[in-house]
């Protein structure tokens, strides 16, 4: 049985952060009605989402909700570190406002995530060993920033960034500061990647701190690879979708972290198109899969 252990759901199913135009139409209050109606308790903060934390609280408070995080774009190899921590500290105070204890933190210096055009298996970043140094100084800066509020930042490794593989993320574990850097481990990612997720998580098990629960269609993974699409490319033909829905067999995710004592949050994040997928169908049916394979 898990024990403090709370079940999210990401807004990016509703209206997605990288094109906002899909899910454009949808409110706010749509998305947040829709995550309390499918069983989740939690949430991550989406482009909607009210700035202001009185009105963001009472939002999610009527409906039972709690902030679980949120992601924070960093540019430690590309621009002055001074711009990426004067940014994460407004992000910081915001999250420790709303009551969140981790911060999601994805380096984007060089990215091609956001650009619709760059085939994603080709034109991924590699940081040099310079923007390695820069990088690891920055997040264990970053990681003193969080401490000040007594929280962690929670690295996010991902599809088209420098910190993509099973490779880049052991060197980047390596050699970063356990006590100032912990893992986010995003299943969805990992998969669409090629990598071995199970590995991964058994062996940086002690520095995930937070948890992405992401599925893959493998026939378009295969397709996007083939046809060399971009990450953008690769969403909106639906690469990604919810537990239960695709590749991923989740049970011995859930078995390894149970059996590790982790604590924290599990966010079901799938974005695909709402037009094309439900959201409330789809959270509703992550909601029951993650019952039956977990016991959550
Ligand atoms: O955590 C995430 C946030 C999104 O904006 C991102 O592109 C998605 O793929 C993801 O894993
Ligand atoms: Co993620």
């Amino acid at each position: 049985m898990f024990q403090g252990v709370k079940l999210a759901i990401a807004p990016i199913g509703w209206t997605n952060d990288d094109m906002p135009e899909l899910g454009g139409e949808i409110t706010f209050e749509q998305c947040v009605s829709e995550m309390a109606l499918a069983g989740f308790s939690g949430s991550e903060v989406g482009n909607k989402y009210p700035r202001n934390t009185e009105v963001l609280k009472k939002a999610l408070g009527l409906r039972g909700l709690e902030i679980a995080s949120a992601w924070f774009s960093s540019f430690l190899t590309s621009k002055p570190c001074e711009e990426t921590t004067k940014a994460f500290m407004e992000h910081r105070d915001f999250l420790h406002e709303m009551g969140a204890k981790v911060i999601v933190v994805s380096e984007q210096g060089n990215s091609i995530q956001g650009q619709m055009e760059t085939p994603l298996f080709d034109q991924k970043p590699v940081f040099t060993d310079e923007e390695w140094g820069r990088l690891i100084e920055g997040l264990h800066l970053l990681g003193d920033l969080a401490a000040e509020k007594g929280m962690k930042i929670v690295y996010h490794h991902h599809m088209g960034t420098g910190i993509q593989t099973a490779e880049e993320i052991n060197r980047l574990m390596e050699e970063t500061d356990p006590d100032k850097v912990s893992l986010l481990y995003d299943t969805g990612h990992l998969v669409f990647s090629g990598e071995d997720h199970l590995q991964v998580l058994n062996k940086h098990m002690s520095r995930i701190a937070h948890v992405h629960l992401k599925d893959v269609r493998s026939e378009i993974a295969n397709k996007v690879r083939e046809e060399k699409m971009s990450f953008l490319q690769a969403v909106k033909q639906g690469v990604f979708t919810v537990p239960g829905d695709g590749v991923i067999d989740f049970k011995p995710v859930f078995d390894a972290l149970e059996a590790s004592g982790y604590k924290g949050w599990f966010v079901v994040e799938a974005e695909q198109d709402p037009a094309i997928a439900n959201p409330l169908e789809y959270a509703l049916k992550a909601r029951s899969y993650i019952r039956q394979q977990s016991g959550l």
